[in-house]
């Protein structure tokens, strides 16, 4: 079975974590082939990993109000696009969600409840129960990577996708409740705004020339040589 692993991190916890238990899987049933995040992920389009791909490795936080990294934005906006459409581009895969987040926040794990929904509406067979690692209890968030990584060893390990999704989405809701808070509007705004106007990036080029000249200037004062 062949694994693709995308994740969403906006000061590299979630992609760290998952790279490391990554690390950890061993066996001859599976390969996993690239790991990227969830812009990439994006561009690529799910009816291209829905065809390269067999299982599906996700994991992302939640930033702002429950928002989702900014590397996995358009992953989601994706995912809610698909599903707007009455799309099931994923139909064949499996997947697996680890959630990472703080339980101080009302929208705790808000954007990986929303990915795990939404993979799932999507056609994907979830395979494995979202954990749910919290910031602040730090021995939880060391035992739910542990289950999960180990969970999800065994599913790659059978060379299998389960044929029935493993619990919904709702069941692995840790804390807060069961609930999702709907971030559709919020991805289509962000979408209408588009990239940054020209003006914003003349000026953003003219500021990034008038550092390297300071810089330089600075170094040919110091007589600093740069390497
Ligand atoms: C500005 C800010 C907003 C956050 N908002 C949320 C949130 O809405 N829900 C949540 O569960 N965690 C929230 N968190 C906590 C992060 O998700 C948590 O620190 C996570 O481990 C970060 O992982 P990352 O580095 O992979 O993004 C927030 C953290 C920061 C700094």
């Amino acid at each position: 079975m062949k694994v693709c692993i995308i994740y969403g991190s906006e000061s590299g916890n979630s992609e760290r974590a998952v790279k490391a238990i990554a690390k950890t899987w061993q066996g001859s049933n599976f390969e996993i082939g690239e790991i990227m995040e969830g812009a990439t992920a994006a561009v690529r389009g799910f009816a291209a990993l829905a065809e390269q791909y067999d299982f599906l490795v996700v994991a992302t936080s939640s930033n702002g109000e429950g928002d989702p990294p900014f590397n996995f934005h358009p992953f989601l906006k994706a995912l809610y696009a698909a599903d707007d459409a009455g799309e099931k581009p994923l139909t064949g895969c499996g997947f697996a969600v680890l959630g990472f987040g703080c339980s101080h926040f009302d929208t705790f794990q808000n954007c990986p409840r929303l990915t795990d929904k939404l993979l799932a509406d999507l056609g994907a067979i979830r395979a494995v129960s979202r954990e749910e690692c919290d910031d602040s209890d730090e021995d939880h968030t060391k035992q739910a990577k542990a289950k999960w990584g180990d969970a999800v060893l065994k599913v790659l390990q059978s060379g299998k996708i389960p044929s029935a999704h493993v619990g919904d989405w709702a069941d692995a809701c840790t804390q807060n409740g069961a609930t999702i808070l709907d971030k559709h509007d919020d991805m289509l705004v962000a979408a209408a705004q588009g990239a940054p106007s020209v003006p914003l990036l003349v000026f953003g080029a003219l500021a990034v020339a008038a550092a390297g000249v300071a810089v330089s200037k600075f170094a040919a004062l110091t007589g600093e040589v740069a390497v």
